[in-house]
């Protein structure tokens, strides 16, 4: 018998993934806000742009490529205009060893013609092999190096993370760009010269074979249409996907998914999103194979057209028989030419809707690259003064930020406290002119920052967030982070003595060299604390005028806390010191604290003052010591 009081109801199914539909700008198919001819017409400048990129990456291997796809093309046509000679010979009159003899000269030709066909072919292929990796790589440099540059607004846009993603995959469909190109321009060439030895034969031939590929070429384009329509429904999933498939698989979270038995739960959702997914892209696969099966149905009644008309005119002796025969083989080179052609201007096509994503994503993140300004701010800052300050992030009704008004002078520490939600970091990224406020303004001795030069600024900051990352690098450049102040180590041993670590980083396999990163290769973990501290020594290491401490000792055991603070203390004299923190405990060493309560600075005070007063602050010290 079972204890009814202890059965468990039923475990519910697991909600599916929620279905992400984007209403903002981002959001709409480009192909639905532009017309068709619209986008046809936006393809030079894409490729163009793209040609560009070719040429300043690998000026050698684009003349080359050129040469190559001119060479190959010239080849093509010899070979078809010394075939028709050949013909010619071998099937006219007299006798069969004066006719192959006749034929010799003609299939010489083609035989060297080939040859440097095929050669050039494969130097073509070698001099894409040259271009296409720089080219990629400077296209996802291009994106990074774009995505780390704007102002930190931008990323909480609407759509901005998916019109980045859209971008992304541009940078991948890069790698097809140059062999669609390389292809394309082949197909030109040898069709504007088998076109020119078919219509030498007989001027109905090349319409009527125009007319048996153009309907291929239309149901590529028309199929690429398709593709890329599924793949702006699928954007937004594909997005999400990516982001939580590095959640789930990033070792670092390894321990909660498992111990919290998350896999089963995460495994189903990766999929059940995988098959929305794919549930799209098989949506559309019936309208892809109509559009196919129409069009060739339609080439292949073009082509039919075509053979009855040759038919036709040998039999009304309108072209010699010979001339027949080698218009068979025109017909064939030709058609394989003009299928290459119109098969490549849609892959092409295709290739360059994901490219104008990637372009206009760039556009779009130069257009929200910093224009603050080109004050610079001087190697020692005596004040910083907030003026009714007020920040409201993208989509939110309530500022994070109140008008704030508040002067921190050099040497002094200041506590920024506050229940969760307050706005005590948005401040702080305020004061370091990580955002701009909508209203008011931040100065430093005097200089707004909404015109100040960004670097300049922020060559004067050292923060350590709540999540600070954990690089993986060696050890010394998670502290330099690849400013070193001097040739020696000296500086870095220093800031890694004031967090309490010279003996943990001693103790690694390779002291400052070892690589921080369990999953690489030689690497190794240091604990959460211990990543803290790095964070930390990381900060002090700068020695700016600035230094903020976001929640810097939450990991800590009290020996290391203890000794952050004290290495605070030592060095607050000569630079401004900003510290948030839940452990009220820790706000008695600063000169002031502020209390924040819905982005305004409720109280603010010494603790003793504050605790005295019985507000806020008092509460909280309350509750802190109520266990
Ligand atoms: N990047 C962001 N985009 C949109 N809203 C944000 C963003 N960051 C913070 N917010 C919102 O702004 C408000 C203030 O957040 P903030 O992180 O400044 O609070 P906090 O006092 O530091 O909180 P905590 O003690 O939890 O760290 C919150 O309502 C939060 O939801």
């Amino acid at each position: 018998m079972t204890d009814a009081s202890t059965e468990s109801p039923p475990t519910p199914q697991p909600p599916p993934p929620a279905t992400i539909g984007y209403e903002g700008e981002s959001g709409k198919n480009p192909l639905e806000e532009a017309s068709f001819r619209a986008m046809c017409g936006r393809l030079p400048s894409v490729l163009g742009r793209t040609a560009r990129m070719a040429w300043a990456v690998d000026r050698t291997g684009v003349v080359l490529l050129l040469g190559c796809q001119l060479v190959t093309g010239v080849a093509a046509a010899l070979v078809l205009t010394a075939t028709s000679r050949a013909m010619t010979h071998i099937l006219g009159l007299g006798p069969v060893s004066e006719r192959l003899h006749g034929a010799l000269p003609a299939l010489a030709v083609v035989t060297a013609a080939a040859a440097t066909g095929r050669i050039s072919s494969a130097l073509a292929s070698y001099a894409d092999g040259r271009i296409t990796p720089r080219l990629v790589t400077e296209a996802d440099v291009a994106l990074v190096s774009a995505v780390c540059r704007v102002e930190a607004a931008a990323y909480g846009e609407d759509g901005f993370a998916d019109r980045q993603e859209a971008a992304e995959v541009g940078v991948t469909r890069t790698t097809t760009m140059v062999k669609d190109a390389q292809r394309f321009m082949a197909a030109l060439v040898r069709m504007i010269a088998a076109g020119g030895v078919i219509t030498a034969l007989h001027w109905l031939m090349l319409p009527l074979l125009l007319l048996a590929v153009l309907p291929a070429g239309l149901g590529a384009v028309l199929s690429a249409r398709v593709d890329y329509e599924t793949h702006y429904l699928n954007l937004a999933d594909r997005n999400v996907r990516g982001m939580m498939r590095w959640w789930a698989a990033y070792s670092r979270h390894g321990d909660e998914v498992r111990a919290n038995g998350m896999t089963g739960y995460l495994v189903y959702w990766y999929r059940a999103l995988s098959e929305r997914i794919d549930r799209r892209i098989l949506d559309a696969a019936p309208r892809m194979l109509r559009i196919v099966l129409a069009t060739s149905a339609l080439g292949g009644l073009f082509l039919l057209g075509t053979w009855a008309a040759l038919a036709w005119l040998a039999m009304t002796g309108r072209v010699a028989l010979p001339v027949a025969a080698t218009a068979v083989v025109a017909v064939q080179t030709t058609l394989g030419a003009l299928t290459q052609f119109v098969q490549n201007g849609a892959a092409m096509f295709h290739t360059s809707l994901y490219l104008a994503d990637m372009r206009a994503f760039l556009d779009l993140a130069a257009e929200r690259a910093p224009r603050r300004g080109e004050s610079t701010i001087a190697e020692e800052v005596e004040e910083i003064r907030l003026e009714e300050v007020t920040h409201r992030y993208h989509g939110k009704e309530e500022p994070a930020v109140d008008g704030v008004s508040l002067t921190l002078r050099r040497g002094e520490i200041l506590a920024i406290v506050g229940e969760n939600g307050s706005g005590k970091s948005t401040l702080t990224r305020l004061i370091t002119g990580i955002l701009l406020p909508d209203k008011g303004r931040v100065r430093w001795d005097g200089i707004d920052l909404a015109g100040a030069r960004p670097e300049s600024v922020w060559s004067r900051t050292a923060l350590v967030p709540q999540n600070f990352a954990c690089w993986p690098l060696r050890t010394r450049e998670n502290i330099t982070l690849g400013q070193p102040r001097t040739h020696d180590d000296e500086p870095v041993w220093e800031a890694v003595a004031a967090v309490g670590m010279r003996e943990a980083i001693e103790g690694l396999p390779h002291g400052l060299d070892t690589l921080l990163a369990r999953e690489i290769y030689g690497g190794v973990e240091l604990s959460g604390g211990q990543w803290q501290r790095l964070a930390c020594a990381r900060a002090l290491y700068r020695r700016t005028p600035l230094l903020i401490l976001d929640e810097p000792t939450s990991q800590m055991d009290p020996r290391g806390e203890h000794r952050i603070f004290l290495e605070i203390k030592r060095i607050a004299a000569r630079r401004m010191t900003i510290v948030v923190t839940h452990q009220l405990e820790n706000t008695r060493f600063a000169d002031r604290i502020i209390v924040m309560r819905q982005g305004r600075v409720v109280e603010q005070g010494r603790y003793d003052e504050l605790v005295a007063g019985g507000g806020l602050f008092a509460e909280l010290v309350a509750l802190a010591k109520d266990r």
